[in-house]
């Protein structure tokens, strides 16, 4: 006999992971999809849920996400795009709700964790390093919260071992062809239909170069991350920032 304990409504339902999200929580024998929203829709008191799944857009998701905290409801939001700034917001608007959790993963993809991880690990030990990132081309944000959380964690290791800027003698690049920089690390977007979620980390010294890829190629690899963080929230009131804060891994 199954036991549906966990309640939990999706917002973005309609989309490309609210949908498989969805379907995940219908399947899995701890919880029970109580509501679907999309643009538009009323959350009102978000379908009675425990916890809200949010996969919507970076512009709505601090909207959606205080509105769920406000109602006393615990939140697994996978919506990119949250800024220092928007996470302040947050955390002021959640202190005044002690009790309830909201964990912002922007990967919930184990290899995708421990690519971050390794990256970490790496980034004291080389001179050069580069992220470059790979989506389907429907994505609407640059780069990817994942390759601007990995480059983040590399800088802040970087700046912690002493070591200075990545060398370039680049002066001349009207177009932009090096990519963006995220806490000085050079990023680069690749938009090819085809993809799901890639990214690679490249680093370079003298001699040697170290390549960690992570591939994400179905979107059933973000599901068993989605459904731990339901199954914890609940137990880590206030704001967590990525998934490794409940595997042990941070
Ligand atoms: N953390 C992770 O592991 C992952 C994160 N993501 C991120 O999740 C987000 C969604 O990705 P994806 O599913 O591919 O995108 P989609 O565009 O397929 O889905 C987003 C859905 O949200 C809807 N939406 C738009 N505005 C609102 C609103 N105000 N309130 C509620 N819903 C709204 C969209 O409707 P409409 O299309 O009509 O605008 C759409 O149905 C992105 O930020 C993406 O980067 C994606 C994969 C994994
Ligand atoms: O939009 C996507 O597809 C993905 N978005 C997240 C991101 O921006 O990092 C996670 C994953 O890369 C898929």
């Amino acid at each position: 006999m199954s036991d549906k304990s966990i309640k939990v409504a999706v917002i973005g339902a309609a989309g490309r992971m609210g949908s498989t999200v969805c379907d995940a929580v219908d399947l899995a024998p701890d919880t029970e999809l109580v509501g679907r929203f999309d643009v538009g829709d009323d959350l009102g008191d978000l379908g009675g849920a425990d916890v809200v799944v949010e996969f919507s857009v970076p512009d709505a998701s601090l909207t959606n996400v205080t509105h769920c905290v406000e109602q006393g409801v615990h939140v697994v939001v996978g919506t990119t795009g949250w800024t220092e700034d928007k996470l302040d917001k947050l955390r002021k608007t959640v202190a005044a709700h002690k009790d309830v959790g909201v964990l912002i993963a922007p990967n919930f993809a184990i290899g995708a964790i421990l690519m971050m991880r390794f990256a970490e690990q790496a980034a004291r030990f080389y001179e050069s390093v580069e992220v470059v990132e790979l989506h389907h081309p429907n994505k609407v944000d640059a780069p990817s919260g994942t390759a601007a959380r990995t480059a983040d964690l590399i800088g802040e290791a970087r700046k912690a071992a002493g070591l200075g800027q990545v060398p370039d003698a680049t002066t001349q690049d009207p177009e932009g062809a090096r990519g963006g920089r995220f806490n000085g690390i050079p990023v680069h977007s690749v938009r090819l239909r085809g993809l799901v979620a890639h990214q690679e980390v490249l680093f370079g010294a003298e001699g040697e170069l170290l390549t960690i890829r992570h591939d994400s190629l179905d979107r059933a690899s973000f599901m068993p991350g989605v459904l731990t963080g339901v199954r914890q929230v609940a137990g880590h009131p206030g704001v967590t920032v990525g998934l490794e804060n409940y595997l042990g891994l941070s």
